[in-house]
């Protein structure tokens, strides 16, 4: 469904060129859900623009639904979805009548533009809201339209930017419900990019973690978590003494920078939290430390970011709030 090779993309800010996205290589198969992850700026939009054609790429050549992106634009367009950032229903129309105008604009007869509206309208669960205007939606019921818009000419391929952010827990959730039965009944290919880590964990088969306008890592968030970032086994000791042995103790278990502490607080990043727990307390009792408490904690996306990068996506999910 994609396939892109070496895609980048300047832009000339004042005198300083910003290299946006700096080479991406990425196949993306029918019938996927994948989530594009990364702190602010690191160049998810732009690159989802350059693959919808809103964006023509510096260099670099992509198919999109069997189309080439600058030869084809056009044909790219007809057989995509695209639902950006901002919202896509005006305030003129009502909500039938956004769909209905949206089908319109792709080039569907009034019939069937109306047909098409009344199926988006079921599936996305916006039938009570039809005669509404949209600015009098809830956040989360918008951002369902805004999906719906993108469907109206029924795509295979759906790009969604960031269709979650700045919603309240429960409007994220219901937008998910709508995405994954999308996909479920009908087979929609879905690439959408977000900074929430823990639904590119939950939601999506595979996490593309891009960086400074490169991937940096690219599979299943078991596989990544599994690969990069390892378990963690936590301690905690009595005073700064204890700390200081349980780090020297902690040596022998876990690699060098596998190892941290901060007061009385001991982390090991360990292959198998399980096998290292129990094998570090007998350790640390045969040293003469006694742990306080201790527990294990699987990896999140975010320590295979720290992993990969050195920062956290944390730190960008609390600048961009
Ligand atoms: N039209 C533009 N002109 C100049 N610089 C731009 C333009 N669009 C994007 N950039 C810059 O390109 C870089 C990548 O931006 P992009 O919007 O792709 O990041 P992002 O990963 O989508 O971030 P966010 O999560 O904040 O949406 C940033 O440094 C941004 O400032």
């Amino acid at each position: 469904m994609i396939h892109a090779r070496g895609l980048t993309r300047k832009f000339a800010v004042k005198r300083e060129t910003v290299d946006a996205v700096r080479g991406i290589d990425l196949d993306v198969e029918a019938g996927r859900l994948v989530a594009v992850l990364g702190p602010n700026g690191a160049g998810k939009s732009t690159t989802l623009r350059m693959l919808t054609t809103l964006l023509p790429p510096t260099s670099g050549t992509a198919t999109v639904a069997g189309r080439d992106i600058v030869a084809d634009p056009a044909g790219v367009r007809a057989r995509i979805g695209y639902v950006g950032q901002k919202n896509g229903a005006g305030e003129n129309f009502r909500v039938r009548d956004e769909l209905v105008t949206q089908g319109r604009c792709y080039g569907l007869t009034r019939a069937e533009a109306d047909r098409r509206a009344d199926e988006v309208l079921d599936r996305l669960e916006l039938r009570p809201l039809a005669a509404r205007r949209p600015g009098t939606l809830s956040g989360g019921q918008r951002r369902r339209l805004d999906i719906a818009l993108g469907l109206v000419h029924r795509p295979g391929l759906l790009f969604l930017d960031e269709p979650t952010t700045g919603l309240d827990p429960q409007s994220r959730a219901d937008v998910w419900e709508h995405i994954l039965r999308l996909r479920a009944e009908y087979g929609t290919t879905i690439l959408l990019t977000t900074h929430y880590l823990e639904e590119a964990d939950t939601m999506a088969e595979r996490v593309v973690v891009i960086d400074h306008g490169r991937i940096i890592a690219d599979g299943t968030a078991a596989r990544l978590k599994n690969d990069l970032a390892g378990d963690q086994v936590t301690i905690t000791v009595h005073d700064a003494a204890d700390t200081a042995r349980a780090v020297a103790v902690a040596g022998r278990i876990a690699a060098p920078d596998g190892v941290s502490a901060e007061g009385v607080t001991v982390r090991l990043r360990v292959p198998r939290a399980d096998a290292a727990l129990p094998e570090y307390l007998r350790a640390l009792e045969a040293a003469g430390v006694k742990a306080v408490t201790a527990e294990i904690s699987r990896p999140t996306l975010d320590d295979v970011f720290l992993a990969l990068t050195g920062r956290t996506l944390r730190e960008g999910e609390g600048a961009a709030a």
